[in-house]
This record gives structure tokens, sequence and C-alpha cells, in this order.
């Protein structure tokens, strides 16, 4: 029995990658498949594909200006004239429909005859999610770093718009209140259909006291609050974010509900007596070296048999792989910290920093966040 060696499968399929690409870019072969009655569909679902890809940011530039003239919300009122529409949103009559049939070709609108125009069903569901209308406008930063990739990939990444934005946290809480209030607020509105997901996702019922690291507004501590009344809650974050939590709290009833500690996790031990720690969407902010220091703060804090749970979007992500090398990738290195990671990579990290045994969480929206338990 001839048996094969790493090599000849390394060999075949480098020289099967090289053949396919010499086919598919083959001018001729492009003029064949899109003729042929068997390849034609296929050829015209991957041009569909090839286009979005590259006007994508046109699509995305429609969304930010329906977001900052507040057109969704005009329209859920109900249907318009578009000189209606045009003098609410005070853009002459012109733009105003090139607007409305780009959100309409986008599903963001629709048009009802010659003249009025309602929301579209994608505009609806858009609206419903406040957390999406405020990453829309919080795109304006990110789209202005990546107005040129290629420098951003050379500096190494920060130094731009984001990265200002995010400043508040890499100095440990001494930026400016105004970055920790922006910041903290998208992170609050994006943050009630993460904690529904989580929530429906894993059973905290079995646990006794739960500490949520780098908790931002405590919007996740909340959530559970509202869905766990028998679990003692705590959550820890920079000192000026955990100010914001505190006054959140108060405001929400649950000032007695929730301890707050403030702190800087990459130096300051976190606090012991919690038998579930949890970290949303925290760990993929940060590079090897202090999410592993994360990890082991974590470790340390954590009684024996105790639960880490991490929770985020994650690379290579089954049907939606776009979202977490291709949107986080770029987004955490706009910001100058961080990367995403798939499960496994995540896991090996969990090992490596002392965690026994680690599993993966179905989640119902795996695009929206996976989750990662490991016990101590
Ligand atoms: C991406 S936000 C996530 C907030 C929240 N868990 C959520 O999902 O909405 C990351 C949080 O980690 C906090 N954080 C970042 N670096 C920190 C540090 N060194 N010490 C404590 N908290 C930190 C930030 O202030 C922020 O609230």
């Amino acid at each position: 029995m001839k048996l094969t060696r790493p090599d000849d499968n390394r060999n075949w399929r480098e020289r099967w990658i090289a053949w396919r690409n010499r086919i598919l870019a083959d001018p001729g072969f492009q003029r064949f498949a899109v003729r042929f009655p068997l390849t034609r569909g296929i050829v015209r679902a991957r041009a569909r594909t090839m286009f979005d890809l590259v006007a994508g940011f046109t699509y995305s530039q429609t969304i930010a200006a329906c977001v900052e003239l507040g057109l969704l919300e005009l329209l859920a009122a109900g249907p318009l004239a578009i000189e209606e529409i045009a003098a609410r949103v005070d853009v002459p009559v012109e733009g105003t429909e090139r607007l409305l049939r780009a959100a309409a070709a986008l599903n963001l609108t629709q048009r009802l005859d010659a003249t009025r125009w309602a929301l579209g069903a994608d505009g609806a569901a858009l609206r419903g999610n406040g957390g999406i209308v405020e990453m829309v406008a919080h795109h304006r930063l990110l789209y202005a770093d990546l107005a040129d990739p290629v420098g951003l990939l050379r500096r190494g990444g920060g130094g731009g718009q984001l990265a200002h934005y995010w400043t508040y946290a890499e100095r440990a809480g001494e930026g400016d209140g105004d970055d920790v209030a922006a910041y903290s607020r998208l992170m609050a509105a994006s943050q009630p259909l993460v904690a529904q997901h989580i929530i429906d996702s894993y059973g905290f019922g079995r646990h006794a006291r739960m500490l949520d690291v780098g908790g931002g507004e405590a919007r996740f501590v909340r959530a559970v609050a509202a869905r766990v009344p028998r679990l003692a809650l705590s959550m820890f974050d920079l000192p000026a974010v955990g100010a914001r939590a505190k006054a959140a709290l108060l405001a929400a009833g649950l000032g007695n509900r929730v301890e707050i500690f403030g702190g800087n996790f990459l130096e300051d031990p976190l606090p012991h007596g919690h038998d579930l720690i949890t970290l949303v969407r925290v760990l993929h902010d940060h590079d090897d070296a202090p999410a592993l220091a994360l990890l082991r703060a974590v470790h340390a804090a954590l009684p024996p048999g105790g639960t880490l749970l991490i929770a985020e979007p994650m690379a290579g992500t089954r049907g939606a792989e776009p979202s977490g090398d291709a949107y986080f990738g770029l987004y955490l290195w706009a910001m100058g910290s961080g990367r995403p990671r798939t499960a496994d990579e995540i896991r090996r990290m969990l090992r490596m920093t002392g965690f026994a045994e680690s599993r993966i969480v179905p989640t119902a929206l795996p695009l929206t966040v996976r989750i990662i338990v490991a016990t101590r």
C-alpha cells in the first residue's frame, strides 16, 4: 500500500487551487460559463456577490444617510409625499428622490405610487434595533480610518479617529468624559440583543454570585437581574465607566442589587467570591498578551470549579465568516487593539491560562454572539 505524505497532500491542494484560479480568471471560460445553461445560474449569483463586495460602501453610505437624516423614523410614522419628505429632511427634492430610490433598492424604503413613499421591510427591522442604528452612525469614524486601508495596515493599526474614540480605555479611564459617554452609549445600545441571546442560551440560575468584568453601563447585568431573580450580581469596569453604570443602576431601581467595582483589570486583581465570571464582548478588544493576562486574572479570582463565560462574535463562524475576520478584523485593527478569535483559539488560550475544560454553548444568532464556558 502506498502511503501519502503530508507534503504530497499540500502539493495536490496547491496545484488544485492554482488550476481552479487559472480557469476562473480565464475570459474565455467566463464567457462560456455565463452562456452555458447549467452554469449560468451559478455565474449570476457569483457576479451579484462580487458586485456587492465591490459596491458595498455605497450601500453602507445609503444607510448612513437614512440614519443621519432620520428618514426611517420619518417614514415609520406613515407614508409621505416626496415634497413633504424633502422639506422635513432639508434636502432638495432631486437629492431626496435619489436617496429614496437607493434605499428602496436595499429594501429600506418602499415606493407606493408616483409620489408617495413608505418604510420598507428591512427599514422597519433596522429601526427596531437601536444597536444597529447607533452602529451605523458610529461607522463614520471607522470609514474615515478605512479611507486609506493600506496606510492603516502599514502603520500598524490605530492612530485614527476610531482609536481616539477608544483612548479612554487604553489610558485606563483617564480619557475625557465625552469619550467615555459616547463609547458607553454605543455599547449600551447594542447590548440588549446580545444579552437576550446569552440569557436564552445559558442557565444562569445554576450560579449564586456573578461578576461581569468589563460590564460597561451594566446593561448585561440589568438584563440578567430581570431574568434571574436570585443571582447576586457585581460588575467590574474602569472607574469612569463604573460611575456611569452606578447612575444607570440607580435610575433603574437596581442600586442595591448590583455591587460595582472600579479598576483596571490588567493591573488590579479582580474581586473574589463569585462562582461565575462573565466577559461579554471584552476579550476580542485585547491583543494576545493582555487577553492572556485578563484570563489569568479571572482564573485567580474564581474558586476551584468556578465558571468563566465568554460571549462575543467569533472569527470563522460558519455562515457569518465576513463578520469575523473581515468586519471585526479591520474594526479592531483601526481601534488599535485586539482581534477576532476563533472558538478554537479562545479555548487554546483558556488551556494556557489553567482552565481545566471548556465547551461551546450554541446561541440562536452566532453572527451576533457566540458563547464559550470554561471551568476552573
Ligand atoms: C466592548 S466594551 C463591552 C461592554 C459590555 N460588556 C457590553 O457588551 O456592552 C468593553 C468594556 O471593557 C472595559 N474595559 C476595557 N479595558 C478595561 C480595563 N483595562 N479594565 C477594566 N475595564 C476595561 C471598557 O470600559 C468597556 O466597558
